[in-house]
């Protein structure tokens, strides 16, 4: 899988995710998570429960892109004013839509707040810093206050694992390091901007909190 991977297919699809009109497309956002699994599938076990989590919500989403509703899961945009419209999303526990796509897109949303820090973090990296060391603090700066305390302390333990800054610019496919930073740099702007307009649609709709 390692050998698949690039830095340029999830700067792709994260440039495919915008439409002129700044509508954010399901399907290439879920294929660049598609394609940061396979990252992660090459970590080792201790990520697992992770990229399986993970796999949960894109399959989730991808069944809702692909079923009889398919259309109205177009863009972020378009799931958003549907399942609001219908009412076919918990705003509270215990309700009849429990797998909503606001929700779990939710989670993926968060966790790309967590993908834009880390990547940040190890654009301005230097030759001495700790991969495990930035992922943490990625972590605890965005995922880490929505999840429990078990959950919180099986990361923190996968994160010691992590391979060193070096062998993490190889994996990424994208050349020399100071190739990989340039592209780091022209890949965290456009993430950034697919993360910040789901995130404004979010809190105009009041769906950051949604259990
Ligand atoms: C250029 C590439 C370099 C970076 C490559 C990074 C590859 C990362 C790939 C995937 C990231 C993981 C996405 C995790 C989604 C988590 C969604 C979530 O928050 N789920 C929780 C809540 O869901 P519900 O229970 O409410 O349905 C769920 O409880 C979580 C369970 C699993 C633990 C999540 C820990 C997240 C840690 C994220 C850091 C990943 C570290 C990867 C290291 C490179």
């Amino acid at each position: 899988m390692a050998d698949c991977f690039s830095l340029q297919n999830i700067f792709e699809n994260f440039k495919s995710c915008l439409s002129d009109n700044k509508e954010v497309y399901i399907k290439y956002y879920i294929a660049g998570w598609r394609e940061l699994v396979s990252f992660m599938n090459t970590l080792g076990s201790l990520f697992s429960f992770i990229s399986k989590d993970a796999v949960t919500k894109i399959q989730i989403l991808e069944k809702f892109l692909t079923g009889e509703n398919g259309t109205h899961y177009t863009t972020v945009q378009s799931m958003v004013k549907y399942e609001l419209d219908n009412k076919l999303v918990d705003l509270t526990k215990g309700g009849n839509y429990p797998a909503s796509g606001c929700r779990t897109l939710l989670r993926l949303h968060r966790a790309l707040r967590w993908l834009q820090l880390f990547l940040e973090s190890l654009r301005t990296s230097t030759e001495n810093s700790k991969t495990s060391v930035m992922c943490s603090e990625a972590y605890n700066a965005s995922l880490a206050q929505h999840q429990p305390w078990l959950i919180r302390k099986a990361a923190e333990m996968a994160f010691c694992t992590l391979p060193g800054r070096d062998a993490f610019f190889d994996v990424m496919n994208a050349g020399s390091h100071q190739e990989v930073i340039a592209l780091l740099g022209e890949a965290l702007p456009l993430i950034s901007e697919v993360y910040q307009i789901t995130e404004d649609l979010y809190a105009k709709n009041n769906l950051l909190d949604l259990p």
